[in-house]
């Protein structure tokens, strides 16, 4: 095995187990002092996104904040707000260690989506829930949790963190973006394009360790590395809501990753079709995570890609793999920005 870490020890240690340290990163002060957050600016995603109305037992309604361009809803709001439904099912002693879920039909910003939780199994130490997400009654995604109580275990291993430039000296999206709109050849299209990222209101702040292979300025291998972490406070204390917004953010510039290597041509329809996620060690969503994302393969107008999200000390804390159709059409123009 290369490029992977064994843990011997069961104490928190070095290579940390969900499963047997319950608390955070405990970067609490330092994070907020760097960021300028207060408990007053709570994070969108907790107070809104997340927070899901409950309109019966086992069901929720959620609304919608950030919508991509294409006029679908995000698959990482639909996933997240599944899990958050899923969630409040569970003892507080169960811990989310792994969704999988199928995209279905795209999901329309116009009206909310309603969350129909089946509480399929009770075990000892696994509880399954099946969460339907329904619009126009009909569902638009189904997914499956597993959640887990605390458990101790002498096996620990991960890979080993990638090595790229720490947040503090990456530049932001809207640096980055101000800096492409002062280039005086920029086309009139990419100006839009660019000012309509600005505009919108993107519930994540990123950093991209390489911004011209994140914008597909230039082609590349199919892997790209980000920092990412929630806008806003959430704090310490409620794993299950650091998952829900780490599945939020899962779905973020994953998919993306699979057109990497194709400069010859461009989106005509991507979607995701599935996600799966495992969630591997405690962390905190609110704090900068570099998420990892490559794609082994490609073909038949689908991608497969796979995302790999790190806590800063090097933890391993959750792993994603998703499919999703991938439908382009020849570049005609030469430049892009
Ligand atoms: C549409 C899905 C994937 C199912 O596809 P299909 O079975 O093909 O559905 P249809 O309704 O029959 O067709 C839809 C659309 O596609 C055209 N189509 C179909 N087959 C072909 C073909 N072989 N070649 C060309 N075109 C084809 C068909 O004509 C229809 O076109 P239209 O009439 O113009 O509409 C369905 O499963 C689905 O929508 N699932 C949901 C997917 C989804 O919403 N995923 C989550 C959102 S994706 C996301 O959030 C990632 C965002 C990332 C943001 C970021 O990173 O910045």
């Amino acid at each position: 095995m290369t490029n992977i870490k064994v843990e011997e020890k069961t104490s928190k240690s070095g290579c940390i187990s969900a499963l047997e340290a319950p608390t955070m990163s405990g970067n609490d002060g330092a994070d907020k002092a760097e960021s300028g957050f207060t408990q007053d600016l709570k994070s969108v995603l907790v107070t809104s996104v997340l927070n899901l109305e409950e309109l019966d037992i086992d069901l929720y309604r959620g609304r919608h904040h950030w919508v991509p361009r294409t006029q679908r809803l995000f698959g990482g709001q639909i996933i997240g707000q599944a899990l958050v439904a899923a969630a409040k099912s569970v003892g507080e002693n169960l811990y989310a260690h792994s969704l999988h879920c199928y995209f279905v039909r795209a999901g329309d910003p116009k009206v909310p989506v309603l969350y129909q939780v089946d509480r399929t199994r009770d075990g000892r130490s696994f509880t399954v829930r099946s969460v339907k997400a329904i619009q126009h009654g009909q569902p638009i995604l189904i997914c499956q949790a597993s959640f887990q109580v605390l458990q101790p275990s002498p096996l620990q291993h991960q890979f080993s963190m990638p090595v790229v430039p720490q947040p503090e000296e990456l530049p932001t999206v809207e640096e980055i973006i101000h800096q492409y709109l002062s280039k005086p050849d920029l086309t009139e299209s990419a100006k839009v394009g660019l000012n309509k990222i600005l505009a919108s209101e993107v519930p994540i702040e990123i950093k991209p360790v390489n911004p011209a292979l994140f914008y597909r300025i230039s082609p590349g291998e199919p892997r790209r590395y980000f920092w990412g972490r929630a806008r806003g406070y959430i704090g310490e204390g409620n794993m299950k809501l650091h998952c829900c917004v780490a599945a939020y953010v899962s779905d973020f510039a994953l998919l993306g990753t699979a057109l990497l290597p194709y400069s010859k041509y461009k989106a005509r329809f991507t979607a995701s079709l599935d996600h799966a996620m495992w969630f591997h060690s405690t962390f905190r969503s609110d704090e900068w995570m570099l998420y990892e994302c490559e794609s082994p393969w490609a073909g038949s107008s689908r991608g497969l890609v796979q995302g790999r999200l790190w806590r800063r000390d090097g933890v391993l804390a959750a792993s994603c793999a998703q499919e999703g159709v991938l439908r382009v059409k020849p570049v005609t123009q030469t430049s892009k920005l």
